[in-house]
């Protein structure tokens, strides 16, 4: 590529392993990357132009969104892209780090509809989704109830004389608030209300709603909806609330799947499958998780360290040229442990689809005994992940100094996408909890002798007491140290006689360590399959560093029961910072292989070329503010300060 940084250009040629078998071992193989790049290809040459995200106001970014939305369908269309992940490819360059006003349409209301709508229901309204005759959104959320769904007001009430179901918001607090495209942009919603018939209450059910209307897209009677307003992020989201006042919708449009409301009103439950109405937000935490890396982690720590190779600053030895900041062992502690977290993430996000997808066909066809695990492990992954990828995104950001806190940067708009991911779908803590709760029955179980299979295996496994770390940091010593770690807080966490919120702090821990043990496993896995040696051996050392990076910051976990010997521990901080200059060497290589474009990165910090001082004063120079060079606002209000005698005339 001409005109590359001379530094970045170095940082490419000193290198040792091939970048291009490390993008195709991210992507799952060449016939991948191969397709992913055609598909970014068109989707460039559809989105590449358009005017400056940061430049614009909240309600230009949501109509911008708009027409971006309707142009990515019709490439999609035009270009015979079916697949989710080729959707997936030529969307995410349609909207980097943001999401269109219908993001709910496809990730939410239509697996909601496909699983929980009967045949005729799926037949009646599958098809008008998939034309965007219908645009959906998924309404659970309310004012005063977000997390505890068995507190949720929204009511649906069976009225047999007309086999309707009347929609009714009884307080302020049972408005519907939060959905995403609710405010303008849907024009149906499935409803998550109280199902009420004969007079009793059966609980949270799903319902199709129409909120406006077809020709007019104006509200139908009985319905109040709008937006919630400005936001930390998400500008391109119209986040809406409705309010209904004894809104009347048809028997037929209560998704009867696993339940059904008879003409004369009579409630049958006709599955075993537990919280079947609960499936739809297994799914998004099962998806998140990939999400988070290749949105968040990925770009974040790419602009990073792309960044750190080019900027000089201060100096380290006399008339020497100003090192590259990337040359401080505490620029490198902190970029190259999220380098490693953003590799982890990602490999445990690809394991995690593969579960869902697999315990999502068991269970259409009948066979639920994996939800529970799937449940509980796409909890406290989906918390783990979002924590994380928040908390690194942040780092990144002051890594880069004041640069790093223009918009220019990127960093902005990737974190306020990503940290919402440690509220919706879930607040982190609540998942954490629900992690917990499934661990300390299954501890019980296996405590009882029973054997358990999947993420939770080890707790019927013996464990060694005493770690088996040595100056060789084998993958297999680090994955029992955390082995250790999980079963001694699953051990100590659930003590029966303790209240639940007197140990849930120590609870949220003993997910955290689960879901801890359960990255490393996967990552140790995926390195061990590698099979080009100079790919495995630097994948290989960030998977040393992902955990010894957290053994260290946890330190008191692992020595504590002497599991980790003093001395042992002495040995993990001096490996973690000679691991440090290892991967120095390969770093810009490391973040290259994500294979991201510029335009999807969103970043002048973080550009390819590594030219970014040139860029930057371009972009500054392109802000509106600077144009006219003398605003008006300095006749108003400076110029009677600066020139109060010139003001009078
Ligand atoms: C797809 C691509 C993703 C990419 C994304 C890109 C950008 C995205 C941009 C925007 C998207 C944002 C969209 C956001 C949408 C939302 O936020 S939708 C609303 C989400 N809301 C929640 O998650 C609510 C969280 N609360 C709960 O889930 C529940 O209240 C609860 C905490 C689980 C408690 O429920 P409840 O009180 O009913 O249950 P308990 O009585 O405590 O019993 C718990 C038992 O039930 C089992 N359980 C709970 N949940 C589930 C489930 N989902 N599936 C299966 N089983 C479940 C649990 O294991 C307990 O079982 P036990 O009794 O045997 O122990
Ligand atoms: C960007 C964004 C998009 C969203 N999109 C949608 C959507 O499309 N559809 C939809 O229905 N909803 C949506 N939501 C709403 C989201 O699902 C809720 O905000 C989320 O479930 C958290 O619930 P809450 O807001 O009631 O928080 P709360 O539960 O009130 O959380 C507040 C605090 O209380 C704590 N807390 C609550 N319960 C417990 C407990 N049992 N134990 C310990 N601590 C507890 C929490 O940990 C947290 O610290 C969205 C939210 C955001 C931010």
């Amino acid at each position: 590529m001409a005109n590359v940084n001379p530094d970045l250009r170095k940082e490419r040629e000193n290198g040792t392993f091939s970048v291009e078998k490390l993008t195709n071992l991210l992507d799952g193989g060449k016939h991948v990357t191969d397709r992913r790049r055609h598909v970014e290809r068109l989707a460039l040459n559809e989105f590449s132009k358009g005017e400056d995200y940061n430049f614009m106001s909240r309600k230009e970014r949501y109509i911008s969104a708009l027409h971006k939305t309707e142009r990515a369908l019709r490439c999609c269309k035009e270009y015979g892209l079916t697949k989710p992940d080729e959707v997936y490819w030529l969307w995410q360059l349609a909207f980097p780090h943001e999401a269109s006003p219908i993001q709910l349409h496809g990730d939410m209301f239509l697996p909601t509809l496909t699983r929980q709508g009967t045949e005729e229901q799926v037949n009646k309204y599958l098809p008008l989704a998939e034309k965007y005759q219908i645009i959906g959104t998924y309404a659970q959320t309310e004012m005063g109830h977000g997390t505890f769904i068995r507190g949720l007001e929204t009511t649906a009430t069976y009225d047999p004389q007309t086999e309707e179901f009347i929609l009714h918001s009884p307080t302020l607090t049972s408005l519907k608030w939060w959905p995403g495209g609710l405010g303008k942009t849907s024009n149906y919603a499935i409803v998550m209300a109280l199902l009420y018939t004969n007079g009793k209450n059966y609980g949270m059910h799903p319902f199709m709603v129409q909120l406006r209307s077809h020709e007019t897209h104006e509200p139908l009677p009985g319905i109040t909806i709008g937006d919630i307003g400005p936001k930390f992020g998400f500008d391109t989201i119209d986040n809406g609330f409705v309010q209904f006042d004894h809104f009347r919708i048809p028997r037929e449009d209560m998704l009867m799947k696993y339940s059904q409301v008879l003409k004369d009103g009579t409630y049958v439950k006709s599955t075993k499958l537990k919280k079947s109405s609960y499936g739809v937000m297994v799914l998004v935490r099962s998806m998140l998780i990939y999400y988070l890396a290749i949105q968040g982690l990925a770009p974040a720590c790419t602009i990073a360290i792309r960044y750190s190779a080019v900027r000089r600053q201060s100096e380290q030895t006399k008339s020497q040229l100003e090192p590259q900041i990337l040359d401080y062992q505490t620029q490198q502690y902190k970029l190259f442990p999220i380098l490693a977290s953003a590799y982890a993430v990602l490999f445990t996000g690809v394991k995690m689809k593969e579960i869902y997808y697999e315990v999502d066909n068991e269970i259409q066809q009948g066979h639920t005994e994996r939800l529970p695990e799937l449940h509980a492990l796409s909890s406290g992954l989906k918390a783990l992940t979002s924590s994380m990828a928040s908390w690194c995104i942040e780092r990144c950001r002051l890594a880069c100094g004041g640069h790093g806190y223009s918009a220019a940067s990127g960093f902005p708009k990737i974190y306020v996408a990503v940290t919402a991911a440690c509220t919706y779908e879930g607040e982190n803590t609540v998942m954490l909890l629900q992690c917990a709760r499934y661990l300390i029955k299954t501890y019980q179980g296996a405590s009882n002798g029973k054997k358990l299979s999947g993420s939770v295996s080890y707790l019927s496994d013996k464990v060694n007491s005493r770690s088996t770390i040595t100056s060789e940091f084998s993958l297999k010593s680090l994955v029992d140290a955390f082995k250790h770690r999980a079963f001694r807080f699953q051990a100590c966490g659930s003590d029966p006689e303790d209240s639940w919120n007197r140990n849930s702090v120590v609870l949220t821990k003993a997910a955290e360590a689960h879901c801890y043990y359960y990255m490393v496993s996967v990552f140790e896995s995926v390195v061990e399959a590698v099979e080009d040696d100079a790919v495995k051996r630097v994948v290989g050392q960030l998977c040393q560093l992902f955990a010894l990076f957290a053994i260290h910051e946890n330190a008191g976990d692992f020595v504590q029961d002497g599991f980790i010997s003093n001395d042992q521990m002495e040995l993990v901080k001096w490996k973690e910072l000679s691991l440090l200059s290892d991967i120095r060497r390969n770093a810009v290589l490391l973040v290259d292989a994500f294979d991201f474009h510029d335009e999807f990165i969103g970043s002048i910090l973080g550009r390819f070329d590594g030219n970014v001082y040139a860029n930057l004063f371009e972009w500054a120079k392109s802000s509106p503010l600077n144009k006219p060079e003398v605003q008006e606002s300095y006749i108003k209000y400076l110029q009677p300060l600066l020139n109060p005698n010139k003001s009078k005339l």
